[in-house]
């Protein structure tokens, strides 16, 4: 039996490694102990990062926070557990989840996660050409920001114009809903409101445009990303829509970088620029207009709690300096989806508090809790004064002894064992720190 297991360890390793869904095992300690090639590239993290630790000291979960802890716990399985966010790298990413307990015999000895990757099944989902109803309006947009209200100002009087409008901004910013509340805004109404998803569109997408705008129904288009499109297609959108400026047609297109920068590099044609940008409106990324961030929650919880009867008002400090200090890579849509995330959770809690994170948030916040030092202020940094060694050294010292005290939860023993020192040493070491 040995003999026979030894002998495919190295295909059921090699399967493990090489598999197309992300493999993330657990043993009854919480010790990850499988974590492949997949579910490295999907989350962003390196084994490294996590080998040998249990989840629950590395992130300091409380328990039934990760639906691995979950299974380990009730020894059900999790199935079809779908999750969008933005792993380590910024990326966007949509995952199904099954969490299965495993068994010798009776005895439950871990768990194991299988993530599927099904972001570009995602993005295929949209129709290149889309009509939608149900239209966003200025009023329901956050815009507690002095530069979102310039934002709105400035799309309100695109709307009255009736000239092409350019958006301008990172994904997930709001360019839209910003379309959608032009449209809605138009003095003289237009019937539709059609989205070209420049993403997904081939030569035949734009002849197919070129039919819809050939009747003279009132419409709106929305060109989704048109830096998207390569040259010889923004060249045919370039000419249709030339040729088919009217009265009863409001064209509108975003781009996700600065135009200048695009144009440089060859990815948008400066003549499709010129179309758009009379109005050109550029929306800032979250991460420099933080008031939003706040305001957001507040409508998000208090609709939230219109339709589904929830009992969540708001979020503790701690939460809101964590929101405040994190970078959105993902901006507004990725805020929206942390919400839905945390609020499917739970139960009759009042505030969002920092337990109420999940997995993935917390593995990119690893250090949001510290408002100290950064790992990154012990690099040489080029537009960065250097420090005198003995001072580098201290402030090293201090960063990586409270690292090694939050991975252990404050307890000063452990910490001591860790870093190969006394608990008298380790103590002392404490109040040289505080002092200094
Ligand atoms: N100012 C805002 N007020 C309320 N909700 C917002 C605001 N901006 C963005 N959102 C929310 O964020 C999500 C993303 O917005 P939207 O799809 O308009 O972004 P986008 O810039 O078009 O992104 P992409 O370029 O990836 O398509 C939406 O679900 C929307 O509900």
């Amino acid at each position: 039996m040995q003999k026979n297991i030894d002998f495919l360890r190295p295909f059921y390793t090699f399967a493990v490694e090489q598999a197309g869904v992300g493999i993330h095992a657990i043993d009854k300690q919480g010790r990850t102990i499988i974590y492949n090639k997949k579910m490295k590239q999907i989350e962003g993290l390196a084994l490294e990062d996590i080998q040998d630790r249990t989840i629950v000291e590395l992130f300091n979960f409380e328990h039934d926070e990760s639906t691995l802890l979950k299974v380990l716990q009730s020894g059900k399985e999790l199935l079809n557990v779908k999750q969008t966010y933005w792993n380590r790298n910024g990326i966007q990413i949509t995952t199904i989840n099954d969490t299965y307990p495993i068994f010798d015999g009776d005895k439950l000895i871990g768990a194991v996660e299988l993530s599927r990757d099904i972001t570009a099944l995602e993005n295929l989902l949209h129709q290149p050409i889309q009509q939608s109803n149900d239209l966003a309006v200025f009023s329901l947009l956050t815009a507690a920001s002095n530069s979102m209200k310039t934002v709105i100002a400035t799309a309100k009087k695109a709307a009255k114009a009736k000239l092409p409008v350019l958006l301008i901004g990172e994904a997930g910013t709001g360019k839209d809903l910003l379309a959608q509340s032009i449209h809605s805004e138009l003095s003289l109404k237009n019937d539709y409101f059609y989205t070209l998803h420049c993403r997904n569109s081939d030569s035949l997408t734009i002849n197919r445009l070129n039919e819809t705008l050939t009747g003279d129904e009132s419409l709106t288009l929305f060109c989704e990303r048109i830096d998207l499109l390569t040259m010889p297609l923004q060249q045919k959108l370039l000419d249709i829509l030339t040729k088919k400026e009217r009265q009863n047609l409001q064209f509108i297109a975003s781009i996700g970088d600065d135009p200048v920068d695009l144009i440089a590099s060859g990815v948008l044609l400066k003549d499709l620029y010129y179309f758009f940008a009379s109005f050109a409106i550029q929306i800032p990324p979250l991460r420099k207009r933080k008031k939003d961030i706040m305001p957001f929650i507040d409508a998000y919880l208090t609709k939230r709690s219109a339709q589904y009867k929830s009992s969540l008002i708001g979020v503790t400090p701690e939460i809101e300096k964590i929101f405040n200090h994190y970078h959105w890579p993902g901006n507004m849509r990725e805020l929206e989806f942390l919400l839905d995330e945390i609020t499917s959770l739970a139960t009759t809690e009042t505030m969002i508090t920092y337990e109420m994170l999940p997995l993935h948030f917390r593995l990119k916040n690893g250090d949001l809790n510290d408002d100290t030092i950064g790992v990154e202020d012990f690099i040489v940094q080029r537009d960065k004064d250097l420090l005198p060694l003995d001072q580098y050294l201290k402030e090293a010292e201090a960063y990586y002894v409270e690292k090694a005290l939050k991975l252990y939860e404050g307890n000063i023993t452990k910490t001591a064992h860790a870093l190969g020192m006394s608990r008298q040493s380790l103590q002392y070491r404490l109040r040289k720190i505080k002092e200094s």
